[in-house]
């Protein structure tokens, strides 16, 4: 038998980011770069739960049509997007063009120049309403230590043109070197334009690979300064600050529970450490893990995981509930999950946060915050708006929008 020769080279992707607008995932990690590309098969309509479940049998019913190639060059693959909703479906698609690459070089990137302009800003809901939110939220847990619920609030944009996520997913590497920069199509609107979700999200759910898996929960966060001296301040404020310390243990704790049944080892620091975005301090932990068998795939960890208290609260249940009765819109994929998984149930899943949703002329950005008992509305607001600028940067709007003010909100 004369083996087949076959060329192992990613198929032709000299800059990843050029192909963003029609891929199925874009993915740059700290650690290689991803562009999922033709879809042999998609589902959007399993809950994260049972995806999990049946995602590795869509893998291989995939697989038979694959050639040598692209088998070679790591398809299939599953990629997609799972809402903050478990119970809502999972956009999943197994895609057959692949291409791995090393981490981008961030520094070769440029914020974009040429962004449509805004020409309608709205903040959903109004910060003062928000801030009634956070303070019915305290009020309900007001000496429950264990509990904690991240309310969120959102800008609508609409922009004289269609944006192109090539620009946003540019502008977002060039700002955050260190975020795992995605980019997802949820879905389609009228005339067959995408849904695209764009973010720059610092935190990393799970990964696995093989028997290893590795989870790093942030929860405690403080706005970063452009004075050097009052910058390291915060961060140090943040390390010793008893009701990050306490938002954060909440989100470590809950994660190890999730993990612990799956694990033969888990390594757990005592102590979290602080990490930057451009925007934002936050305390992280790297959980680490060594897995038993029968092996889980990386979906199965991921739903075990989700929500994770760093987006929805603690406990689950009335986290969830304060959530439905307080923010006054739909979060759909917001807090949810992106990511892949591969045939031998390999895979990574990245928390949608920093991101916006984008469709044509509409942008929907996000961001939330945690509470605790004794938190204080005006610093989560505060909090959200530090967040929103992740984004606002990447599409120029930085200066434009007063994210904070009730009153006009796009300056001209
Ligand atoms: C909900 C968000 O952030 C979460 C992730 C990191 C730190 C958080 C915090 O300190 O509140 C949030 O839990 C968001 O960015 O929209």
């Amino acid at each position: 038998m004369t083996a087949e020769a076959v060329d192992t080279s990613s198929p032709d992707v000299s800059d990843p980011t050029a192909v963003v607008d029609d891929c199925e995932l874009f993915l740059a990690s700290p650690t290689a770069t991803l562009v999922a590309r033709d879809v042999i098969a998609q589902d959007n309509t399993m809950p994260l739960a049972e995806a999990a479940r049946r995602g590795t049998g869509l893998l291989t019913e995939s697989a038979w049509d694959l050639t040598a190639r692209e088998r070679a060059c790591g398809g299939p693959l599953l990629v997609g997007a799972a809402p903050f909703d478990p119970g809502a479906p999972t956009r999943l698609t197994v895609a057959r063009d692949i291409h791995w690459g090393p981490p981008l070089v961030r520094a070769n990137y440029a914020a974009a120049t040429a962004v449509p302009r805004a020409v309608r800003v709205d903040l959903v809901p109004w910060p003062a309403r928000y801030m009634a939110g956070v303070e019915r939220a305290v009020a309900r847990i007001a000496g429950l230590s264990q509990h904690k619920v991240v309310l969120s609030r959102a800008i609508d944009v609409i922009t004289a043109e269609p944006t192109r996520v090539r620009d946003v997913v540019r502008s977002l590497l060039s700002g955050e070197p260190d975020a795992y920069v995605f980019a997802v199509p949820v879905g389609t609107v009228r005339a067959g334009a995408r849904r695209v979700l764009v973010g720059a999200s610092p935190e990393l759910v799970i990964r696995r690979i093989g028997r290893s898996v590795l989870s790093n929960p942030l929860a405690g966060s403080a706005p970063r300064s452009a004075d050097p001296v009052e910058d390291r301040r915060r961060a140090w404020t943040l390390q010793h600050s008893s009701k990050d310390l306490l938002e954060h243990r909440i989100v470590v704790d809950a994660v190890t529970q999730a993990l612990r049944p799956f694990c033969a080892a888990l390594d757990v620091p005592d102590r979290p450490s602080v990490i930057r975005t451009s925007r934002m301090w936050h305390l992280s932990t790297k959980v680490r893990g060594v897995l038993a068998d029968p092996l889980p795939n990386a979906l199965e960890l991921a739903a075990a995981l989700h929500p994770t208290p760093a987006v929805c609260g603690w406990p689950t249940a009335v986290a969830r509930q304060v959530i439905a009765e307080s923010e006054t819109f739909d979060r759909q994929y917001y807090t949810g999950l992106t990511g892949w998984m591969n045939e031998s149930g390999d895979g990574e899943w990245v928390l949608a946060l920093r991101c916006a949703e984008l469709a044509d002329t509409q942008l929907r950005l996000y961001a939330g915050a945690g509470v605790v008992s004794g938190s204080d509305p005006a610093s989560e607001l505060a909090e959200t708006t530090a967040k929103f600028h992740t984004f606002l940067a990447a599409i120029g709007l930085e200066d434009a929008v007063a994210t904070t003010s009730s009153a006009e909100v796009v300056r001209r």
